[in-house]
């Protein structure tokens, strides 16, 4: 791996934005450049003299946590990036330490990337999050500070739901504590309290991209499906939508959990909405650990009034595998594992080898767009703007990046700092306060670099500003 050269730098500004320079000396050294020069050399060479040279993707310096897909990291690095990867999350000193120095983490559902973690990123461009969740990333913050956020919104949706399947049966056949007996050497068999699921109403509370392919599977199974959200949608199949969560807790036989963590669905289900369920019901949650209240599902489990469970998900989650439980994490701990007919399993709802090599593989394209081209489509909180690819064949070319705020006059100014040069194709789109601007400008030559960017820097609007070409 090249040695870093100080290529891609962002340096504070007079209020806390950043600028993103990309280095006029950096050499012509990307995959893109070993494809150009694969053609003609002499003719390739000659137009690369009149060229602008594009940065350096070797000093790119990636940090992955959390195991990330093969498939993610094999993309990354083949675009010569300098890629570390761990198996785990990193507790928050260590975090802070590893991302003053980076440009790009990709994490999964454990790290989280409070403000006070991404105010130490000075060079962070970017964050892949190789999974559906980002509650674990402070969003508003990122885009306040120019900072793009991806993930993966549905490749791990088929996952979850096939779980909550098997749980469904599962549960209904008293499955795991059957298993364990046996494992215990006991034989015990019985009928009383285990039931067909055929028939049953199954409750899914959150009809998003997992919610409604669980509904699909359930019906196929012979279940009947209601479902509550916030938003009216579309049933899918026979399903229908209720008008509260109230309503589906009384009809509903099982009760699965599909929202994400929101102020909203903080204990979402607690002793109120537990008592509201039928008695005998079963409660699964494969979303966020903060949706049930645990105390609270405990005391319904050993009143009878809950008859099984499965939780894939927890308030606190370990950092890496190992010991858990017998932590202490939670005062609630012991009296979990004491249940009977409860499924707790580590978080593995997005888990399978399909999942992971898909998001690997969607993440690590969305940030490879990103860092080259500066492609915002998918991003979860900076506004989505595209423009067709950068072609390096056309010379003097150079795309302008200017995240800024969202306030009167920006496209003016910025205008009047390139109009001494030709705008090809200009686009702009805003998010809430921060509003993303993408120009290709022609009749550029190396050194009008770096007066475009420091123009663009004096604009008391910038948030930051990328220069690639
Ligand atoms: N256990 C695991 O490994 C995994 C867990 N997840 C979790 O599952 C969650 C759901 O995933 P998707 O279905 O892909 O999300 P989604 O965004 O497609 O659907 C979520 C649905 O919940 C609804 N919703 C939001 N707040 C609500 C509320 N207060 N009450 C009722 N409905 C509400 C939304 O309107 C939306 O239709 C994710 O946010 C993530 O936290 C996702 C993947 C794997
Ligand atoms: O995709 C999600 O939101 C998940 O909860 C799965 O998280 P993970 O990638 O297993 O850390």
């Amino acid at each position: 791996m090249a040695a870093p050269r100080d290529i891609v730098q962002r340096s504070p500004g007079t209020d806390g934005s950043h600028t993103l320079s990309v280095s006029p000396t950096a050499t012509f050294h990307s995959p893109r450049s070993n494809s150009f020069m694969a053609g003609s050399f002499a003719h390739r060479a000659a137009a690369a003299a009149k060229q602008l040279k594009p940065f350096n993707t070797e000093d790119i310096k990636i940090l992955l946590l959390e195991n990330v897909n093969q498939t993610g990291r094999d993309i990354l690095k083949a675009q010569g990036y300098q890629v570390e990867f761990l198996k785990t999350s990193l507790p928050e000193d260590q975090l802070i330490e590893k991302i003053r120095d980076v440009h790009v983490i990709g994490i999964r559902s454990k790290t989280k990337l409070t403000a006070k973690v991404l105010s130490e990123a000075k060079n962070l461009l970017v964050i892949g999050c190789f999974c559906i969740g980002t509650n674990q990333v402070d969003l508003d913050y990122a885009a306040k500070h120019g900072i793009a956020v991806f993930n993966s919104p549905f490749a791990n949706s088929r996952s979850v739901a096939e779980l909550v399947i098997a749980e469904i049966i599962t549960l209904a056949r008293q499955l795991g504590d059957r298993s364990l007996e046996m494992h215990r050497g006991t034989w015990n068999k019985v009928s009383s309290k285990c039931w067909e699921i055929r028939g049953k109403t199954l409750g899914i509370v959150g009809y998003g991209h997992i919610g409604s392919q669980l509904s699909v599977l359930a019906e196929a199974m012979g279940m009947s499906v209601i479902y509550y959200d916030i938003l009216t949608l579309m049933a899918i199949g026979t399903a229908r939508q209720v008008p509260t969560l109230e309503a589906l807790l009384e009809e509903a036989d099982f009760v699965t959990l599909h929202v994400p963590e929101t102020p909203e669905t903080k204990n979402l289900i607690s002793t109120a909405h537990l008592e509201r369920m039928k008695t005998g019901s079963y409660l699964i949650n494969a979303s966020r650990g903060t949706v049930v209240d645990i105390p609270a599902l405990i005391k319904a489990m050993r009143a009878g009034k809950i008859a099984g469970a499965a939780l894939d998900v927890y308030p606190n989650e370990p950092a890496a595998n190992g010991d858990y439980f017998v932590n202490d994490l939670n005062s609630w701990a012991e009296d979990l594992r004491g249940l009977n007919n409860i499924i707790l399993t580590p978080h593995i709802g997005g888990s399978t080898e399909e999942a992971q090599r898909a998001i690997g593989v969607e993440v690590a394209e969305a940030l490879v767009r990103y860092i080259n081209q500066g492609i915002t489509l998918g991003s979860v909180n900076l506004p989505e703007v595209t423009m067709r690819s950068l072609t390096l064949d056309e010379p003097n070319h150079a795309r302008v990046i200017y995240i800024h705020r969202n306030v009167p006059g920006v496209l003016r100014k910025v205008n009047e700092i390139l109009a001494e040069h030709n705008v090809d194709k200009q686009i702009s789109d805003s998010k809430g306060d921060v509003a993303y601007l993408m120009a290709d400008i022609s009749d550029v030559k190396t050194e009008d670099i770096k007066e475009i960017r420091d123009s663009l820097d004096a604009l008391s609007s910038r948030i930051m500003t990328r220069v690639l070409y």
